[in-house]
């Protein structure tokens, strides 16, 4: 990264509508960024863009991707999104460098994952923006170091499942990223991590999209260099997924770039030297198994073999791994995340299938195991994106759904008679398995159906966007879907879909409520949840008051559904 050319330098104090700048935060290629706060003393961050300071002949191109930028930025809705709270053009009859300037407020971080690796290891990152810049400072690549050199980053199975996660549901919208690096992750105070800077950020036509020749050269692919149309990149989904491929790597061992070389140019030679085959792989050393594949299934040399990891599959075996300790000599392990509850129950006893562990415990150790057997190879509609989710290879039967290992009824399975339709009992079985945590019921996914829909599966509400029944909003579907059905496509309108995908984010709106220490009144907060977002609930510290209706619906036929 540098300092760019156009310079603003505003003083503390100044306002930019209603935020007050409080001294600059950094400065990327062509934004600065203010820490700021809110009229009520909160947090935010501006940055601006000033385009207009820029030579004539970069103007148009530079504008085009603020308006990008900006575009994508408002739209994101996500977690693991920063949040961009207002864009505002900026006037000012005293300061006539920043008519025009475009000013973006976003949820401030604490520091980017690049200033983390900067702290800990000499570290590489962006290596400039434009086609045939030079080299950053960065590691030699793999295995060179010393074996006791940097550990992975603080919380590494944490961030890297967060950005998985937001890369989730930016592919999910039909977008590439297109500049995934360590600047470009935002660490926030709260432990949250939130993937940002939208600059090369594009809509895919079809395939692919096209955007100006520009990025980190540490983190984009072996093709990048020759897919060209019109002096423009050809961008792909593929593109993401190789840079996370590098960014994991970079994370978990404390910033080694996965390819040899003492300059991002050098680097990027040997991606490419690998591409063509000319070289092998060499992942470090260091790293347990289960991460080392899927950073290798993220490296594959070419777009077209990449495209069997989609990033919703990248996302779930992330999250899968988010526990798995960083290093592989398990005691020297840096892992300064927090394990999530599959963390815990998944301490290391040794490698198991794919690398992972086997954890104790007879419900939970039955569906680990069919997640560590999921790690590594594609899951073909059935991996998903929340956390503690597994490949449901394993079918219960059908019409047992109280089928386990234990003899009894197992909590939260349906009772023999209530008013759930017969022929949604497996479907509603097969959901609530996808997830590992065991607030997930068939109880509750149908006590939120009959609220939501009235297990309607045409249900419609055209006003709020939300169909089916579910009563998914289609761009919000998309990000989550799971071919609950196996027939190949995912359908907000077919019910094994829907209900899939609902049990899927249920399970992660679960895991975020936890992470915040929400526990108490877990149905309430997780129906809440689904009828706003993770985000609404939180901020709120419970359930919203506009939701209490619908809420006390859903525990109401809970109740039913359980006593
Ligand atoms: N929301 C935020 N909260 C805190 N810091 C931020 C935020 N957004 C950006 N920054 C910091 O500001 C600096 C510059 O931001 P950013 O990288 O987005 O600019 P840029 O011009 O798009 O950069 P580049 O194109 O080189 O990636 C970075 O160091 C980043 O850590």
């Amino acid at each position: 990264m540098d300092d760019g050319p156009p310079r603003l330098d505003l003083p503390a104090g100044y306002r930019v509508g209603e935020w007050t700048l409080n001294g600059r935060l950094g400065a990327g290629s062509w934004g600065v960024v203010y820490a700021a706060e809110d009229a009520a003393g909160g947090r935010a961050a501006v940055k601006l863009l000033p385009t207009h300071l820029l030579p004539p002949g970069q103007r148009e191109s530079m504008e085009q991707l603020v308006r990008r930028e900006v575009r994508f930025s408002l739209e994101a809705d996500h977690p693991h999104v920063v949040r961009t709270r207002a864009a505002l053009t900026l006037h000012d009859p005293h300061r006539p460098e920043l008519e025009g300037v475009t000013a973006l407020v976003m949820d401030r971080a604490e520091r980017s994952l690049q200033e983390l690796l900067a702290d800990g290891a000499g570290v590489a990152d962006g290596a400039g923006v434009a086609d045939g810049a030079g080299g950053s400072g960065g590691s030699d690549g793999p295995g060179n170091g010393d074996p006791d050199g940097p550990g992975p980053v603080p919380g590494a199975g944490r961030v890297l499942a967060g950005v998985a996660a937001g890369l989730a549901h930016i592919h999910g919208r039909g977008w590439v990223h297109g500049d995934l690096k360590p600047g470009n992750v935002l660490l926030a105070p709260e432990g949250e991590v939130w993937l940002a800077d939208f600059g090369l950020t594009a809509e895919l036509d079809g395939t692919h999209a096209y955007v100006p020749p520009l990025g980190s050269l540490d983190h984009v692919p072996p093709e990048w260099w020759s897919d060209r149309e019109g002096g423009r990149s050809v961008v792909r989904p593929t593109a993401d997924i190789w840079a996370f491929g590098v960014l994991a790597h970079q994370v978990l061992t404390g910033g080694a770039h996965p390819f040899p070389g003492g300059t991002a140019r050098a680097r990027a030679l040997a991606a490419q030297a690998y591409a063509r085959g000319h070289a092998e792989l060499r992942l470090d050393n260091r790293l347990p198994a289960p991460w080392r594949e899927l950073i290798a299934d993220c490296l594959r040399p070419d777009h077209a073999s990449r495209a069997a990891l989609g990033a919703a599959e990248l996302a779930a075996r992330a999250e899968a791994l988010r526990a798995v300790p960083a290093r592989d000599d398990a005691g020297r392990a840096g892992w300064g995340g927090r394990a999530g509850r599959a963390g815990k129950d998944a301490a290391p006893s040794g490698p198991g299938p794919g690398g992972a562990s086997r954890p104790p415990g007879a419900r939970r150790r039955r569906r680990l195991a069919v997640l560590a057997a999921a790690v590594g190879v594609p899951v073909a509609g059935a991996a998903t994106v929340a956390g503690f989710l597994l490949a449901d290879g394993t079918a219960a039967p059908e019409n047992k759904p109280e089928a386990t290992a234990s003899a009894g009824r197992v909590p939260g399975a349906l009772p023999a008679r209530s008013d759930v339709p017969r022929s949604l009992r497996p479907m509603l079985t097969r959901a609530a398995r996808l997830c590992a945590d065991e607030d997930i019921t068939p109880a509750l996914l149908a006590a939120m159906l009959k609220a939501e829909s009235g297990f309607d599966a045409k249900a419609r509400r055209p006003r709020t966007d939300e169909y089916g029944i579910a009563m998914w909003t289609p761009s919000v579907f998309k990000a989550w879907a799971v071919d609950g059905d196996h027939d190949g496509d995912k359908d907000y309108m077919s019910p094994p879909d829907a209900i899939s995908t609902m049990s899927t984010y249920v399970c992660w709106l679960d895991q975020q409520f936890k992470e915040k220490g929400m526990r108490e009144d877990m149905p309430g907060l997780l129906a809440a949840g689904y009828r706003t977002s993770s985000r609404t609930v939180i901020e709120e510290g419970g359930v919203p008051q506009r939701t209490r209706s619908h809420v006390n619906r859903v525990k109401r036929y809970l109740k039913q559904y359980t006593s």
